[in-house]
């Protein structure tokens, strides 16, 4: 590391000695050196990619640099003053409700931020100040965003193109104002531009080109050393000197691997300021209220997706037609309903299809004359079934169950007293539902038939007897199976989503980073957003229980408060999860993708869609560590069975969500440690 001579330090706010900065392969500060004198305005000039704003990220602690050395007389975050290249304004918010926020951010009290926004609103033309900053033009934003910086009264200031797209008047008052700025109150400014002439209000310019600073000094001195009349004449005169240079072996070009990760000597905000908190989250609760797509997706859309689920997903299907090809008897419609039950006169297919046709919704009857005219409809998907009933059925039923007994009954006879059934068995569910519900309408039918008879019903029925259920009911619905695992994905999906969406926008808008140059620290964001997710997530945890529980008939055999404090718990895994994907993600693309296949894995593993005992033998064990697993069986051993959280089960779920949080924080640590919260193009 390079020191430096104590008299250029102590006259100079910022030193910089052969500064390198690399990402990954692309080598954009060489060897760069800078000296700027306490209360001048230095103008970095450059073409654009020279890399300006790496330089000013490094100077400022946004960004970590390989070798060389920086000094700067401000060492504190709240000495800095930044304006961005990109305006990084809070669209929902006021011009005067920024100024507050901002203004809490720097410790100022109220009404000192009263008087700098009227201050700052005449100096720089200021639209009213309680215009949206979502409404303002683009030169509008630029000069909001130029007062932020303001705001404090910084000792050092540092503006990425202040005067782009501005009026050449309102430009030349900005720069009056700078010079003012350091002159009167011994500020220190740099500023980079594109405008290379208007840099000659600066007391020094740097020329920068390819990462380095090509030559420093004031613009009249350079201007007059190489007998130019333009400070663009001279900046391509050491253009062409560079290029030149360049057609020899460079040997500025670092090539071995940065082996330390170096910061500036600007001390970030470690310690918690309340009021950079409370900032914070009114800041958050502000545009979260008036976001109106935004409410509306953090509470209609749970309200939606719970009843539909409850109303679509899960339900036995109903009237399922079903071809019925009756030999036994071609004209059922003039058999009287109310035969005797004995009176084997009367075909039993007609009574047994009678009894079919009011006993279950899950089929409806379609009658055919023969068989190939049913087949022909079963293959067409039609109909989802075929029932037949042969030719002297009800004799056959008669002699298998009255006149003689099973053991000397024929087999054809046995034969002819069978219903045949086809179906289509392509549809697992619908299958399976229809072949359950003809199979016990049957038992159901004889076991009546017998009953009326006076004759032992137990002739018909199955050598095993179904007694009460210890949990549930005597005809489980599929739905009851799958509310738990939406409710707890719902849990883990809706605050994953807005933490990432939500943070992620303000890292990519530039806000985060303009927050945390001026000493927003990694705790109190996430604090602030944590405060504000509970609030949130326990509304639409509430109102998710509501709807499955109290709305639909859903299993709920237990207290209130052990499955709230599940669904809270497994939120407040996924707020952590999203803490992660913002911290790790750079786009809403990226987070959006990477939360698709999240999404994915975890709910086809949490028994959402089957049991998990249903996979595969190989991968039965790993499958518990997915995310959801465990903590959707503990939602269900809750809600269906009362199960205490003494219970493993119940608080297998509990760790098994401890334990991926943990896994999370760690996770989103380590990124900010390493990375930090910034946004990286
Ligand atoms: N996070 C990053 N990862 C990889 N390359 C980057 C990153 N940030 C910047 N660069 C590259 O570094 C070079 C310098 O970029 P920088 O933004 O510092 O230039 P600049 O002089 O400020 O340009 P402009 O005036 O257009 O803003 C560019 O080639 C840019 O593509």
């Amino acid at each position: 590391m390079k020191s430096f001579p104590m008299d250029e330090m102590d006259k100079s706010a910022l030193c910089v000695r052969g500064l390198t900065k690399r990402y990954d392969s692309l080598q954009v500060l060489r060897d760069l050196n800078m000296t700027v004198p306490e209360g001048c305005i230095y103008g970095l000039l450059g073409p654009s990619g020279c890399g300006k704003t790496t330089l000013l990220n490094c100077i400022m602690g946004n960004l970590h640099y390989d070798s060389g050395s920086i000094y700067m007389s401000c060492k504190k975050q709240s000495q800095l003053g930044f304006m961005p290249q990109d305006v990084a304004l809070i669209e929902s918010l006021s011009i005067f409700e920024m100024f507050t926020y901002y203004g809490r951010m720097f410790g100022l009290s109220p009404s000192k931020i009263e008087a700098r926004a009227e201050e700052l609103k005449s100096l720089l033309q200021l639209p009213p100040l309680d215009s949206w900053n979502g409404c303002l033009s683009g030169g509008e934003q630029r000069r909001v965003s130029f007062a932020v910086a303001l705001l404090h009264d910084p000792e050092f200031l540092i503006l990425d193109e202040p005067t782009v797209g501005l009026d050449p008047l309102l430009s030349q008052s900005i720069w009056l104002y700078l010079v003012e700025l350091t002159t009167k109150s011994k500020k220190t400014i740099i500023l980079t531009t594109h405008y290379i002439e208007e840099a000659r209000h600066a007391h020094m310019v740097g020329l920068m080109r390819g990462g380095n600073i090509l030559a420093e000094a004031p613009p009249m001195d350079l201007m007059s050393s190489h007998n130019c009349s333009t400070l663009e004449e001279t900046f391509l005169i050491f253009s062409q000197a560079d290029e030149q240079s360049h057609k020899l072996p460079d040997e500025t070009i670092i090539s071995q691997e940065p082996s330390l990760k170096l910061w500036s000597p600007i001390t970030k905000q470690t310690s918690f300021s309340f009021s950079r908190f409370k900032a914070q989250l009114l800041k958050n609760t502000l545009y979260v209220t008036r976001e109106v797509p935004l409410l509306l997706i953090l509470f209609l859309m749970p309200i939606m997706q719970c009843t539909f689920q409850n109303v679509a997903v899960g339900l036995d299907p109903t009237k399922l037609p079903i071809a019925v090809v009756n030999h036994d008897h071609y004209d059922c419609a003039h058999i009287p309903t109310h035969t005797h039950a004995c009176d084997w006169e009367s075909p039993i297919s007609c009574r047994f299809l009678n009894y079919l046709h009011h006993a279950t919704d899950t089929v409806h009857i379609v009658n055919k004359h023969n068989l190939l005219e049913a087949e022909r409809d079963l293959k067409k998907n039609n109909v989802w079934g075929l029932l037949y009933f042969a030719p002297n059925f009800t004799q056959a039923i008669a002699a298998r169950y009255v006149n003689a007994s099973v053991l000397n009954t024929p087999d054809e006879v046995l034969d002819t007293g069978a219903v045949n059934v086809r179906l289509d068995m392509s549809n697992h569910v619908v299958a399976n539902i229809m072949t359950m519900d003809l199979s016990t309408t049957l038992i159901d039918f004889f076991r009546k038939l017998f009953h009326e008879c006076h004759w032992p019903d137990t002739v018909v029925q199955l050598p095993m007897r179904i007694e009460e259920p210890i949990y549930g009911t005597r005809r489980p619905v599929f739905t009851h199976f799958q509310s738990p695992a939406i409710l707890v994905a719902f849990d883990f999906y809706l605050p994953l989503l807005f933490t990432t969406a939500f943070l992620l926008h303000e890292k990519v808008s530039g806000v985060l980073e303009r927050t945390m140059t001026v000493g927003l620290t990694p705790l109190e964001l996430i604090l602030a957003h944590l405060v504000l997710q509970v609030v949130i997530t326990n509304l639409q945890t509430a109102l998710m229980h509501f709807i499955f529980y109290v709305l639909f008939d859903n299993p709920f055999v237990c207290s209130v408060w052990l499955p709230f404090l599940l669904s809270f718990w497994q939120a407040m895994s996924g707020m952590f999860l999203g803490f992660f994907m913002s911290a790790v993600s750079n786009s809403h693309v990226m987070a959006m993708m990477s939360g698709t296949g999240i999404f994915f894995f975890v709910t086809f593993t949490s028994g959402l869609l089957w049991p998990l005992e249903g996979i595969h033998s190989s991968m039965r064990d790993l499958i518990w560590w997915s995310p959801l697993a465990l903590s959707t069986e503990a939602m269900r051993g809750i809600t269906a069975r009362n199960w205490p959280i003494t219970h493993p089960h119940i608080y297998k779920g509990f760790l098994a969500i401890t334990g991926w949080s943990t896994l999370f924080i760690i996770g989103t640590y380590l990124v900010i440690k390493y990375r930090g919260f910034h946004y990286r193009k």
